[in-house]
């Protein structure tokens, strides 16, 4: 009998334990505030992440990390990115040597710019033949209201990705697998800093050929990265690159998108953040990707100037003309370098 622990009962970590309980595994998902995880399990629904969807009876709620990731079959990581570590290390005693373990946040750790598996693989024992990442156009509301999506998971050990599309495959989310770790954890990270920008584009309502123009750029810039750092360039044309970008920043549901929508109308970046409890990872993730550009010489122009907007607050409005003023170059400029360069 398969069992599974989520942790991190979030928008996404919810959706993930409905998916799972649902398919009839006995599902845990962990919630962090011992209070919360008392009231949602009373209540038999997360009514601040996913408010209206009823949890089946397979699905407990619990604050005691033992309970959620001992003897389990399947464990899923979906904390904030800059809490991954902390909670893997708290984790850890409970961890059999057979559990799989599955990342499905989307960041990159500030202080290391390590991508998620890779924190994985530095704090877990014997990690690479049982880790993997989960990536894809996923916005959660509607995964969890059943309506169909695809997604990825990429996992060093080819049979590893197997096991674990057969564990999370249903009617409503199909699942294909990948070897390319960096590319699909990438493609999920980096996509959230192109997401803030279309809600720009949205907020200052520029249309949509600026914001198709932007996501083609946006597209080119954070494959040139991920290129530079091992992704295989293909997978940016996968779930986890193009379909996930679409996904992201056409939709108002993105907290990503709704970020920079906000910020468009002239909200100061750290009002909000306070505003909510949602994590829009894109922020930091931003930080991250510059230093990445720096270690590796790629250029981020659109990353460049979000930074500006966030951390030294940039008006949205002048950041524009920058972009479309830049030095002309031909389209495919940087992405045949980066590909010929690169070790995808
Ligand atoms: N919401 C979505 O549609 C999707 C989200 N993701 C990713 O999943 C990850 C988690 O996001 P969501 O589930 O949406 O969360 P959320 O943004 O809905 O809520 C944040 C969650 O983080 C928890 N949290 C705060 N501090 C924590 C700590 N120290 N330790 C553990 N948990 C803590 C909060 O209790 C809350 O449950 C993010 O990396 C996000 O990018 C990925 C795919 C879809
Ligand atoms: O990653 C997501 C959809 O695939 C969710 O995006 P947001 O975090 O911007 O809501």
């Amino acid at each position: 009998m398969n069992t599974m622990g989520v942790i991190g009962s979030g928008a996404w970590g919810t959706t993930l334990a409905l998916l799972l309980a649902k398919k009839g595994y006995a599902t845990t998902l962990w919630e962090h505030h011992a209070d919360r995880a008392l009231e949602t399990q009373r209540r038999r629904e997360n009514t601040e992440f996913l408010p209206g969807i009823h949890f089946p009876l397979t699905l407990q709620v619990t604050s005691s990390l033992e309970q959620a990731v001992a003897g389990k079959t399947m464990i899923l990581m979906v904390t904030p990115s800059q809490k991954m570590r902390e909670n893997l290390r708290s984790l850890l005693p409970f961890l059999a040597p057979e559990t799989l373990v599955v990342n499905a946040s989307k960041g990159i750790e500030l202080d290391t710019l390590k991508r998620m598996t890779e924190v994985l693989e530095e704090e877990i024992p014997n990690a690479r033949a049982r880790i993997a990442t989960l990536s894809g156009p996923n916005l959660s509301s509607e995964v969890a209201q059943e309506k169909p999506t695809g997604a990825v998971v990429a996992a060093l050990v080819p049979e590893v990705a197997i096991q674990i599309r057969t564990l999370l495959t249903t009617h409503y989310f199909r699942v294909y697998t990948s070897t390319d770790v960096p590319g699909v954890e990438l493609g999920g990270a980096l996509k959230n800093i192109i997401a803030i920008g279309a809600g720009i584009i949205d907020g200052l309502e520029f249309g949509e050929n600026a914001k198709a123009a932007f996501i083609t750029r946006g597209l080119a810039e954070i494959s040139r990265l991920g290129i530079a750092a091992g992704a295989n360039p293909l997978t940016f044309l996968g779930m986890a690159g193009i379909g996930d970008l679409v996904a992201t920043c056409a939709s108002p549901l993105s907290r990503n998108q709704q970020l920079g929508r906000r910020l468009a109308r002239g909200e100061k970046l750290t009002e909000i953040l306070q505003s909510t409890h949602s994590i829009a990872e894109g922020v930091t993730t931003t930080r991250a990707a510059l230093q990445l550009a720096a270690r590796y010489q790629v250029e981020m122009p659109i990353a460049e100037l979000l930074g500006q907007i966030f951390f030294d607050e940039l008006d949205p409005l002048k950041a524009v003309p920058e972009l479309m003023l830049r030095d002309p170059k031909g389209e495919l400029e940087g992405i045949m370098s980066a590909w010929v360069g690169g070790k995808g």
